[in-house]
């Protein structure tokens, strides 16, 4: 199943083009987007509670206005403050249809429901203190309208005080501020309104994979032999290796990390049978780095070599090159959290989409920057971004499962983007299945019922 399209600013202004050469109106676009609102805010809301619309300037106002006219129209108590006139065609044409009175925003008054139709997607300087007291005004919920004002489409980055939303209504796709932080943890519930746009997008959302189970054909190896490199910290590969066995592996082989509770089923080898694994033909994916230490030069150099699919994570990632990553002929999935994506490809320009795109073809690799906006990206250009991801997931021990799932779905066989997008997902799944303050080896326990909701 495909995800949700997110586009750009511009991306969406070029769909909204398209869509007026192909003989929908401005005006046609602004009053489906309009009617989106008001049907969501009416749901909050209903008729009886005060509904506070604030206008900005541009085509995002002109939604506000278009929402005003329908829930007025309804019957619900509306009050519309405006920042200023409105500047365009389209928006001066959805002012005109609504006969209420519009106050200037410093004489709005708190309100049960506050929509926010200040600025969207041409928001292009910060935010004033004028519009920041607009946006603190107290209410009981907020909608934001396409983004929430003061957020930077592309990036998610915040250019003033931006409040917390009850729910967000993107118009006619997402965009990267409703996935990236700091922006996404503000935007509430997510809903993306219909408004006749097509575009093809680079950028997916992460979605609920459709997994085969074993058929009766398959044996241990098809399934996949995982092999996870051991080091200085050998918990951080044995988390590693049973999260692989939880997550579908049939043969999960650990070297130099033997020891503590893991399953029998994992098989425990000295670490210096490392080459002779690198050769074996029935190898379906190898991963190097949980736990590794500083000096894995040697196992990471043995590593590197594999014919095989290979997982690069934690202390591995700050002890390779793009360029020896690059050199490999066979896929190469990357874990790095900030810190390692930083110390791997240093400061990158742009979003933190553009910025796991640079490093997937840098490295030729496909990228998995983590974090609570978790962004998978390919070589080829091709991105996945997650969302709604467990903040509890922000405990050690986490990526080293990642890491071992992703495994797991490179030795049965997924192309690595697909591997990389499953993984994310069942992770993400287990997480939302282990509850509040869950520990690492909670979450590996709960992967065989993640796998099997997607299945
Ligand atoms: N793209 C589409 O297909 C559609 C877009 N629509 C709406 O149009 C929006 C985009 O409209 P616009 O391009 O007119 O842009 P906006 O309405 O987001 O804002 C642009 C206006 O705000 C001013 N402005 C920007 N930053 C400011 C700041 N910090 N302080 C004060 N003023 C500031 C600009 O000078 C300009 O007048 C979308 O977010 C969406 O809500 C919908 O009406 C329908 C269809
Ligand atoms: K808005």
């Amino acid at each position: 199943m495909a995800g949700l399209p997110v586009l750009t600013a511009a991306e969406t202004r070029a769909a909204e083009a398209a869509a007026i050469a192909a003989g929908t109106s401005v005006t046609a676009l602004m009053d489906r987007a309009g009617r989106a609102v008001a049907d969501l805010a009416w749901r909050i809301a209903g008729a009886h509670y005060p509904i506070l619309i604030l206008c900005g300037p541009g085509n995002n106002g002109g939604d506000g206005y278009v929402a005003a006219r329908i829930l007025g129209e309804r019957g619900a108590p509306v009050t519309v403050a405006a920042l200023a006139d409105p500047t365009t065609d389209a928006a001066r044409a959805a002012r005109g249809g609504w006969s209420g009175p519009v106050v200037p925003l410093a004489a709005a008054d708190p309100a049960f429901l506050v929509i926010d139709a200040l600025f969207g997607t041409g928001l292009t300087r910060p935010l004033s203190a004028e519009v920041e007291a607009a946006l603190a005004i107290p209410a009981r919920h907020r909608i934001a309208v396409d983004v929430p004002s003061g957020v930077a489409t592309d990036d998610g980055a915040l250019l003033g005080a931006v409040p917390r939303y009850t729910a967000t209504l993107a118009l006619g796709a997402l965009k990267p501020a409703h996935l990236l932080q700091p922006a996404a943890g503000l935007c509430g519930r997510l809903f993306v309104a219909d408004i006749g746009l097509s575009a093809s997008a680079s950028v997916e959302t992460v979605v609920r994979p459709v997994l085969a189970p074993p058929s009766p054909a398959d044996h241990k190896y098809t399934r996949g032999l995982v092999a996870v490199v051991g080091g200085a910290m050998p918990g951080a590969a044995r988390l590693a290796a049973s999260a692989a066995a939880h997550a579908g592996a049939g043969y999960v082989l650990l070297l130099g990390a033997g020891g503590g509770g893991l399953p029998d089923a994992v098989v425990t080898r000295p670490a210096d049978v490392l080459p002779e694994v690198v050769a074996d033909r029935r190898l379906g994916a190898l991963l190097v780095g949980p736990g590794l230490g500083a000096d894995g030069a040697a196992p990471l150099a043995a590593a590197l070599r594999a014919a095989a699919p290979l997982v690069v994570d934690g202390d591995a990632l700050r002890q390779v090159t793009p360029e020896a990553l690059a050199d490999r002929t066979a896929p190469t999935v990357l874990t790095p959290h900030d810190g390692e994506f930083a110390a791997l490809f240093g400061a990158l320009p742009g979003s933190k989409i553009d910025r796991a795109r640079a490093a997937a073809a840098r490295a030729d690799a496909v990228v998995i920057a983590k974090g609570a906006d978790t962004v998978i990206a390919a070589p080829d250009g091709r991105v996945r971004v997650a969302d709604g991801a467990s903040p509890w997931l922000s405990t050690a021990g986490t990526g080293d499962v990642l890491a071992g799932i992703v495994a797991a779905q490179l030795a049965r066989g997924l192309a690595p983007l697909a591997a990389a997008e499953t993984a994310v997902w069942l992770h993400g799944e287990a997480a939302r299945r282990a509850g509040p303050a869950f520990v690492a080896d909670a979450l590996v326990a709960r992967l065989p019922a993640a796998l099997g909701a997607a299945l």
